[in-house]
């Protein structure tokens, strides 16, 4: 079991027995702790309109501190006038759902476990296993240089390739803007990752939840925060939540009609010297519907080392994370299952 290409501590459960649940299949072996909540607080998280940042008066100043608070505050904020029609969203979500709609034997042509594999299927749903603490299938893929990774693509649903391939180009115009108003926010300039962010990587994580019997005892991805510099995600329903580091509670993303959602990856925590800080997420399921998501996860090139800018590491702020890359991190998830092993995030992190 793993993230969407992310990264994750989750202490694995107790055994429904070793808890004296002996009424709860023992494939429902979720620590009552990480149990979400049937009613989760909903989280008051900012919404920003992308014209702001478009503007050359005044306000893109006010949109880019907006950003920079969200970024500070939450790790997380979503978007609106973001200029992705409502149909190539649409489109997109429903070749995702037509994808997980193939018969199990087209699916499992991509199905494999080796996490450096541009293309795979893979479901938490394994023979063999008999906890499900996380009910979940995906399809993941590169998509840039989109005409070198879109011929590895599903071939079915006949439409896929051009839906999910217009949306994929779109978001990752989109995920290079706000990466520049990102780090424009800290003060480091709008063009300080622009090279490195046009020649990075682009994984597509597209996640189905099948509908579950009992959505208080299981997870649909458990807690982790992703590896990208940033994440954009598109939902067909609620189901994200975000862990708010104030309080620390878990509260729900509220749906909001054509907004996209923006995730603060492990690469901009240590680029900002941890001035912004991941977001750690989790998805929940529910009862009677299928969710779908999908997750567009934008980072440097493969070997491209992300470092700490030196322009935020001073006496009150010394270097607080080491370099790594995105094979660094494939590296770590080969050998680490992210329900039990350490976050990427805590093994770059610098202790004095
Ligand atoms: O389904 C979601 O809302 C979250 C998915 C996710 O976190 C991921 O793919 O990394
Ligand atoms: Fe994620």
């Amino acid at each position: 079991m793993e993230g969407g290409e992310s990264s994750s501590s989750f202490p694995m459960g107790e055994s429904a027995q070793e808890r004296g649940l002996s009424h709860v299949p023992e494939y429902y072996a979720i620590p009552t702790s990480h149990r979400p909540s049937l009613n989760p607080e909903t989280a008051d998280v900012p919404v920003i309109d992308l014209v702001g940042f478009r503007d050359s008066s005044s306000r893109r100043s006010v949109t880019v501190n907006d950003i920079g608070n969200a970024c500070r505050r939450y790790g997380f904020f979503q978007i609106v006038n973001h200029g992705i029609d409502q149909f190539v969203l649409d489109g997109a979500l429903s070749s995702a759902f037509d994808f997980f709609s193939l018969p199990t034997e087209e699916k499992s042509k991509l199905m494999s476990n080796d996490v450096h594999n541009p293309v795979r299927y893979a479901t938490s749903l394994k023979d063999g296993v008999d906890k499900i603490q996380f009910s979940r299938a995906f399809l993941k893929h590169y998509a840039y240089p989109l005409e070198d990774w879109v011929k590895s693509w599903p071939e079915n649903p006949p439409a896929y390739r051009e839906h999910m391939g217009r949306y994929a180009a779109e978001v990752r115009k989109l995920a290079l803007e706000i990466m520049e108003a990102i780090t424009e926010s800290l003060g480091i300039g709008a063009k300080y990752l622009s090279n490195k962010m046009e020649k990075g990587m682009q994984v597509m994580a597209l996640n189905c939840y099948p509908p579950f019997p009992q959505p208080g005892l299981a997870l649909g991805v458990p807690p982790h925060s992703d590896h990208s510099c940033l994440t954009i995600l598109l939902q067909s329903t609620t189901g994200l939540e975000i862990l708010d580091t104030e309080d620390g509670k878990w509260r729900a993303v509220p749906e909001l009609k054509g907004t996209l959602q923006v995730l603060v990856g492990d690469h901009v925590e240590v680029l900002s010297n941890g001035r912004y800080k991941s977001v750690v997420h989790r998805a929940t399921l529910h009862k009677e519907r299928t969710r779908i998501s999908i997750a567009s996860l934008h980072s440097l090139g493969m070997d491209e080392k992300m470092e700490t800018a030196k322009e935020l590491v001073d006496e009150e702020h010394p270097k607080g994370y080491k370099e790594s890359s995105f094979r660094d991190f494939l590296n770590l998830l080969a050998k680490n299952d992210i329900a039990e092993g350490k976050g990427f995030i805590e093994t770059l992190k610098i202790q004095y």
